[in-house]
């Protein structure tokens, strides 16, 4: 039942359903992919998550709200964002079952609801999210629209994934995050499709200076400066980004570069494999999630994972002179990264920075870490690489049989 002060809103499912509740965010109609997250926490830094762009994200969690929303000023000893993943509200609306009106938490400085309102996000709540996820599970992410107190009836279903979002959402000019130690030699080229605050944070505090670049930036160019390469996060198809994906073929063809240490995350880690001559596959509805079980194809260790993503790559595509599996994925089977064989190159498609979520992987830094030291040393010495240093060897063989 509406109160007096309260407005509707609804979500419209493109040839689906449409369920209607009550706004608690902006007044503004919108259309966008609608996905759907089982994460329990965590809803600023999923909102701020640039991966997160152009979409209309539900939240399974049925509290939503109760712990508001912290300061999006405050910059810790690096000058990141401490409580946001980027400056912005990447989602295009939101939908909760239960909005907590009421909130507390010590960092809390306003409400979901005014925050919501404030960066033009619309929000809608009271509405059955599992109804909608049950839809979602079935029909596979689908276009929607949210639309306030019966108007937006004109507004279009407009497919993002078609657009070249990392395009919109990555850095116009490069810029430089400094590490704080003395005089750290290690120096760090980052590709911005789209990266989380907490990616260039395990960089800088793991002793890099970080110089990040704009995606369509000819890295290729610079990469000899470099100690290593990281290719972060994004929104979107990863086969829309077509110039990063030029950029890494000639990065990775490059005589002079064999040796260079690469890592992907996320979008970084379709984008690599894409310019490897993989493939890669929409997923019916995509993880996003906190506790997604991996397992390390090299160690047959398992992992909770951090994940966010609609796409997947195609593991049986991957060039097997080349690249050989990381870890799948022990929900669905899907390939969750890459290892090369012969370079110190390696990528994830979940996230170990995970903010939120659990630090099963966050040592993942620290093996890049150590590639970055061994390339250096080898520079250093000039010498050539003549067998990969990435992992240990593996206790199973690749082609190990899955009982899941
Ligand atoms: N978190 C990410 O980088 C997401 C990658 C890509 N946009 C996908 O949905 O698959």
């Amino acid at each position: 039942m509406l109160q007096l002060d309260e407005t509707t809103a609804v979500l419209e499912i493109k040839n689906g359903p449409s369920f209607e509740g009550v706004s608690f965010g902006a007044d503004k109609n919108v259309s966008g992919e609608v996905v759907f997250t089982t994460s329990l926490v965590g809803y600023t830094e999923s909102m701020t998550d640039p991966s997160y762009c152009g979409q209309i994200l539900v939240f399974t969690q049925p509290l939503v709200g109760n712990y508001g929303v912290p300061s999006g000023d405050e910059r810790d000893e690096f000058n990141l964002l401490k409580y946001f993943e980027s400056p912005n509200v990447n989602v295009c609306g939101i939908i909760v079952s239960n909005y907590s009106y009421k909130y507390s938490h010590w960092t809390a400085v306003q409400s979901l609801a005014d925050w919501c309102k404030k960066n033009d996000i619309p929000a809608i709540t009271d509405v059955d999210t599992r109804e909608i996820v049950q839809y979602l599970r079935e029909q596979g992410s689908s276009l929607g629209r949210i639309t306030i107190d019966g108007t937006g009836k004109e507004l279009d279903f407009t497919d993002p994934m078609e657009e070249n979002l990392v395009e919109k959402i990555s850095t116009k000019v490069p810029y430089y995050v400094k590490c704080n130690v003395p005089n750290s030699n290690v120096n760090i080229a980052l590709i911005d499709c789209g990266v989380k605050e907490n990616i260039v944070r395990c960089l800088v505090s793991r002793g890099a200076n970080v110089t990040v670049f704009p995606y369509d930036y000819k890295i290729q160019d610079v990469a000899d400066q470099f100690d290593g390469i990281f290719i972060s996060n994004g929104p979107g198809n990863p086969e829309v980004c077509t110039k990063t994906i030029e950029n890494l073929k000639i990065l990775l063809n490059h005589k002079e570069l064999q040796d260079l240490p690469i890592f992907g995350i996320c979008l970084g880690h379709q984008l690599l494999a894409l310019a490897s001559g993989a493939a890669t596959t929409k997923l019916k509805y995509g993880n996003r999630a906190h506790n997604i079980p991996v397992m390390d194809l090299t160690s047959g260790k398992c992992y909770i994972t951090s994940q966010n993503h609609g796409y997947a790559v195609d593991a049986d595509t991957l060039p097997k002179n080349e690249w050989k599996p990381f870890c799948v994925n022990l929900n669905d089977n899907s390939n969750e990264g890459m290892i090369h064989l012969s370079k110190p190159i390696f990528s994830t498609q979940f996230h170990p920075e995970s903010k939120g979520g659990p630090l099963d992987t966050v040592t993942l830094f620290d093996k890049y870490f150590e590639n970055i030291k061994t390339y250096k040393l080898l520079k250093a010495h000039n010498l050539k690489l003549d067998k990969p240093f990435l992992l240990d060897v593996s206790d199973f063989p690749n082609d190990r049989v899955l009982i899941v």
